[in-house]
């Protein structure tokens, strides 16, 4: 699939995720075969932008891959601003949030909560486009609540106004991570418009990948959860999609030289007070793919040094090894 002029080098994309798709872990996704990684969002208030969680989230020098930034807010001219704000730090592509069901976020009337307002999407979406020279993509859901599914007028104004590429989460802002993400909106998107429509909800597997693509025809397909704590699952999707056969799981050896990668990651962006606690969740969820992680994640969890994780990790991979057999991905 190609973004204005960027051609990717495959079709299974990073799902942007706050608090999960920082530097460090879009960089391991690249590297495991993610042919985009979105980064975080970040508000389009200039208020917040010197904060630490900004300024960290604005370092997109130190991507690898295309530098593909998300925007939220709900004000064209802010909007406008945050786009060249960010463009001017790097961003090579700007992504525009219409998506996320929070409620901090809709309050102010930014992330899936614009769906109500197509007269305003319209008005963000040619503020943004018209503000930078840079491609523009949205990311939406399938509409504010299950008897409001507006996605296919949504998707019209997103082509009429110039973004280039559409993601779509095949779920209402009313759904908000319930049940089954339904792709008949997605299919239906997919045949009304004629820009790159990215397919997303629940793929965690390279089967359900390769279905979603069949199903709705759409050019790519993204993934969130199913990544976490299993960066290698886009090498995984993009070998089946591409030749049919599966891709063998990594080793343990691999597995345990990516999570000590990620931690040292970690600990290096953040520092080692921030980047410990950020550490938790990660490799929290690692551990849930293999072993009885419980009891360690408790004592990891309880650590108050990043000299102590990186320590605590090391002793539990030599346990790993000796028990070998019962590891499982
Ligand atoms: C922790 C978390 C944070 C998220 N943050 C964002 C975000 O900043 N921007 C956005 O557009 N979507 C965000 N999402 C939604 C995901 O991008 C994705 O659409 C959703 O998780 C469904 O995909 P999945 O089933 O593959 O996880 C977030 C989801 C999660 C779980």
């Amino acid at each position: 699939m190609r973004i204005g002029p960027y051609a990717l080098d495959n079709n299974v994309i990073l799902a942007p995720m706050a608090g999960v798709t920082d530097v460090p872990f879009r960089n391991l996704c690249v590297r495991l075969g993610a042919g985009l990684a979105v980064s975080e969002m970040l508000s389009s208030n200039p208020r917040v932008w010197e904060t630490e969680k900004s300024r960290e989230r604005m370092l997109h020098h130190q991507d690898v891959g295309i530098r593909a930034v998300q925007i939220a807010g709900c004000d064209p001219e802010l909007m406008a601003l945050a786009a060249q704000h960010n463009v001017r730090h790097g961003a090579q592509i700007i992504d525009i949030n219409m998506g996320c069901p929070a409620k901090k976020v809709n309050k102010k009337l930014a992330g899936s909560a614009l769906l109500q307002d197509p007269a305003l999407v319209t008005e963000i979406l040619h503020a943004v486009v018209a503000a930078v020279d840079v491609p523009v993509t949205l990311k939406i859901r399938t509409g504010w609540a299950r008897d409001q599914r507006n996605g296919v007028y949504i998707a019209r104004i997103a082509e009429q106004a110039g973004i280039q590429s559409l993601a779509v989460h095949g779920r209402t802002r009313e759904d908000m991570y319930k049940g089954q993400a339904e792709y008949d909106t997605i299919a239906e998107i997919k045949a009304a418009i004629s820009i790159p429509v990215v397919a997303n909800g629940d793929i965690t597997s390279p089967e359900q990948a390769k279905y979603v693509l069949d199903y709705t025809q759409a050019d790519a397909i993204m993934v969130g959860r199913g990544a976490q704590g299993r960066p290698w699952i886009f090498r995984e999707i993009e070998h089946y999609l591409r030749t049919g056969e599966q891709h063998a799981p990594p080793a343990l050896e691999e597995v345990t030289s990516i999570m000590r990668e990620h931690l040292a990651q970690l600990h290096s962006f953040y520092g080692d007070l921030k980047g410990l606690r950020i550490a938790r969740k990660h490799i929290g969820w690692y551990l849930q793919a293999i072993d009885d992680p419980l009891e360690f994640r408790r004592y990891f969890n309880s650590l108050e040094s990043a000299a102590g994780q990186t320590d605590a990790l090391e002793h539990y991979f030599v346990n790993l090894q000796e028990r070998k057999e019962r590891y499982y991905v």
